[in-house]
């Protein structure tokens, strides 16, 4: 068994805080945008701006539910791969969590540091854009989106629940949840897509061939590994692989961040009114950017 990670302790934290924490004492507005209070505070988001990147930071962006503990995994074994040791980051990985003091501790981490983030491009600390970090974006379709996050709140026992799933799909489509909109995340990322420090990839496209998308993501990152490599951390993290060990890389709420790791599980859930009002809303405002046709939409989200 693995050592109790400082991830797990961290994770351990946010749920002893979600328990006293009710749904409508659960989101707080940071410049337009909502955020959980048990994970984020206006302190740390001030400590934030201070933050130093390096340039060989390996930025990993996504709206949440869209595969990050996936592509974090992923990202870990390159580097072991790559660089012979073992990748160990004692901070919670996603970069906007955490206590204020996490900036000043991180200085003293060797390179490559993991800078997991669901922020949008424009609330991304200047230091990333002017050291020219790459960026490793990952989307997914948005109703698949909606139902991980939506099972999320509502399986894990100490997170606060919804009433329902039509009371969730409200408030998403509004952007009353989590680092707030789907769309206004895509909408603001859009527009950097094509920047030279920017990979996007699909959620869709790695289940097709992970492998591929593994090779993808070490060459833009400039990692070096044989094919062989390549295979071995494929058949690491399929989804069955990963939620196998979930509970000892992950604690308590591994078995739900690693829940079905399905493409289509919307279709169970939502009504045809809320798929129609779904696709509206893409049509109106993702269908006609090249973020919109990356997302493969009718491919993946029209039944
Ligand atoms: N190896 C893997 N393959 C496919 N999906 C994976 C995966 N690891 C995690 N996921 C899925 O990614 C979603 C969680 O995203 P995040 O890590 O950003 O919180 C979950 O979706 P589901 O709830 O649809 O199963 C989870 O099952
Ligand atoms: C409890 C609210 C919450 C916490 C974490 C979330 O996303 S992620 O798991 O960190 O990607 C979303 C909502």
């Amino acid at each position: 068994m693995a050592e109790k990670s400082k991830f797990i302790d961290y994770i351990d934290e946010a749920l002893e805080k979600s328990k006293d924490t009710t749904l409508s004492h659960l989101l707080f507005i940071h410049q337009g945008v909502h955020y959980p209070v048990t994970m984020c505070t206006p302190e740390t988001f001030q400590a934030l701006d201070a933050f130093e990147a390096r340039s060989d930071d390996v930025v990993l962006a996504s709206y949440p539910k869209c595969g990050s503990n996936w592509i974090l995994h992923i990202l870990r074994e390159l580097i072991f791969a790559d660089s012979k040791k073992k990748y160990d980051f004692p901070e919670f990985p996603v970069l906007e969590c955490g206590d204020p003091g996490k900036y000043q501790r991180m200085k003293q981490f060797p390179s490559p540091r993991i800078l997991a983030t669901h922020l949008h491009y424009d609330k991304l600390p200047e230091s990333i854009l002017k050291n020219k970090a790459k960026i490793l974006v990952i989307f997914r379709n948005p109703k698949d989106t909606a139902v991980s996050f939506f099972h999320f709140h509502n399986d894990v026992p100490d997170i606060p629940s919804y009433g329902s799933w039509d009371e969730f799909f409200r408030q998403f489509m509004g952007g009353q949840v989590s680092w707030g909109s789907y769309f206004d995340f895509a909408i603001n990322w859009n527009q950097h897509l094509h920047d030279d420090n920017v990979k996007f990839i699909l959620y869709e496209d790695l289940k097709e061939n992970l492998a591929a998308g593994i090779k993808q993501i070490a060459e833009f990152f400039g990692f070096s590994l044989t094919e062989e490599q390549i295979q071995t951390i494929s058949a690491q993290s399929t989804f069955q692989a990963m939620q196998a060990k979930s509970q000892e890389t992950h604690g308590a709420v591994g078995p739900f961040l690693f829940r079905k790791g399905e493409v289509g599980d919307w279709k169970n859930v939502f009504s045809e009114t809320q798929s129609q009002e779904m696709d509206d809303k893409f049509k109106e405002c993702l269908a006609d950017t090249p973020l919109g046709a990356k997302l493969k939409y009718n491919s993946y989200c029209l039944a």
